[in-house]
């Protein structure tokens, strides 16, 4: 496919998304009616279509529409190229401008140069601080690849090493003392034998400093609460060799979990909902509760967008039910962690301030990480009794 051709792809897919079609989906029925797109076709419009959701709003402006054809437009004049030169008709390329669509568009200012939705804008700027304008640029563009290297198989030097024998570069990340980053060949990652073989997980930096941060011994019994597809309790199991337990609102999530741990050399005994209340007590409760994942919007840009104010009420009422919940499990001397992927102190440090608020629980510690620490945005509490 041509460069032009790969917009005028885009211009396709976002236009199903902005019908109501969730971008993987959106993608993946384009590839399979575009049987003629090679694998490189297929990078570069993936690319294309993450890059316009991440800058949807700027681009938006710029173009002066909200069509997959304005927003292609908008994102060809902020990285200043001449839309004429693309929008030629010739091949598959798309269709020539019209004098009005040359005419329209404008330079976009304030939370629609920042690429965030007015609503959400004020609460993000009071938990941020003086870091706002610059995490929310850093939202606008792509997230790097991150590894957790399995120390339980090996170590960060001999994965770098069999990493770079697959034509995989990577470099160490001072986030957390198990991270790479992966410099060179991202998509490789997954076809590589260090990551078939348990040797790398894909994880990021933040999630894995985030794990650094809770008190593990190798004589406690720990409980991840909310254990999805297993990430952190992974990274638990590899750091301590303490008998770990894993829960889910929802089982279908940790499907995978019991393939994972194999894989990853870790033992993990998984719960049905039903017999968690009885399974304690524990040394350590981990919580990483449902949140707004706005910490993580540059790897998940659609939900920058979706993201709204009941949303953001329900969600905070299901993380103090579960802080609620998973204290019960925790032995005297314990520790329960709170963890979300959320930059807003409303999932972060006010659940904990109204948990702890006449309650026997202290908070020992509040580390939160932005997208400026260079991984994705993460909280963690410990809090004991
Ligand atoms: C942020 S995800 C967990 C990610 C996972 N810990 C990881 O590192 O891969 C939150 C999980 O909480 C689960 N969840 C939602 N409500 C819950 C509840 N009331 N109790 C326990 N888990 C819940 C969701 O199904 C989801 O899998």
């Amino acid at each position: 496919m041509t460069p032009a051709a790969r917009l005028s792809a885009a211009i396709e897919i976002l236009g199903h998304i902005l019908d109501g079609d969730a971008a993987e989906k959106a993608l993946t029925n384009w590839a399979r009616g575009s049987r003629y797109a090679g694998s490189k076709d297929r990078a570069a419009v993936r690319d294309h279509v993450f890059g316009a959701l991440r800058c949807k709003r700027s681009f938006t402006t710029l173009g002066g529409a909200q069509t997959g054809r304005g927003i292609v437009l908008g994102m060809l004049r902020a990285q200043g190229v001449n839309p004429d030169e693309m929008f030629t008709g010739i091949g598959h390329a798309p269709t020539p401008l019209t004098d009005e669509e040359r005419a329209q568009g404008d330079t976009p200012e304030g939370n629609a140069a920042l690429d965030i939705p007015d609503w959400i804008a004020p609460q993000l700027a009071a938990s941020l601080g003086d870091d706002f304008t610059a995490v929310c640029h850093a939202l606008q563009k792509r997230a790097p690849v991150f590894l957790r290297v399995n120390t339980l198989k090996t170590n960060l030097k001999q994965a770098a090493i069999d990493l770079a024998g697959e034509n995989i570069q990577t470099t160490p990340h001072p986030l957390s003392p198990t991270a790479l980053e992966v410099t060179e060949n991202p998509r490789r990652v997954h076809l590589s034998a260090p990551y078939n073989d348990g040797r790398v997980e894909l994880q990021d930096a933040a999630s894995q400093a985030v794990v650094d941060l809770l008190p593990l011994r190798p004589d406690m019994r720990v409980l991840d609460y909310c254990a999805g597809g297993g990430g952190k309790v992974l990274a638990m199991a590899a750091r301590a060799s303490a008998s770990y337990f894993a829960h889910d609102a929802n089982p279908q999530r940790m499907k995978d979990l019991p393939d994972r741990a194999e894989r990853a050399g870790a033992s993990v005994t998984l719960f049905e909902p039903e017999d968690v209340a009885a399974s304690g007590p524990y040394d350590l409760v981990l919580c990483d509760v449902p949140c707004s994942g706005s910490g993580a919007w540059r790897r998940s840009p659609a939900g920058k967008w979706e993201f709204k104010p009941e949303k953001l009420d329900q969600l905070r009422e299901i993380q103090a039910e579960i802080l609620t919940k998973a204290a019960g499990l925790v032995a005297p001397n314990g520790v329960l962690a709170y963890t979300t992927c959320s930059l807003l102190d409303a999932e972060n440090s006010e659940q904990i301030e109204a948990f702890t608020t006449g309650s026997d629980w202290k908070c020992t510690s509040q580390t939160r990480f932005t997208p400026l620490d260079g991984g994705d945005g993460f909280f963690c509490a410990l809090l004991t009794r």
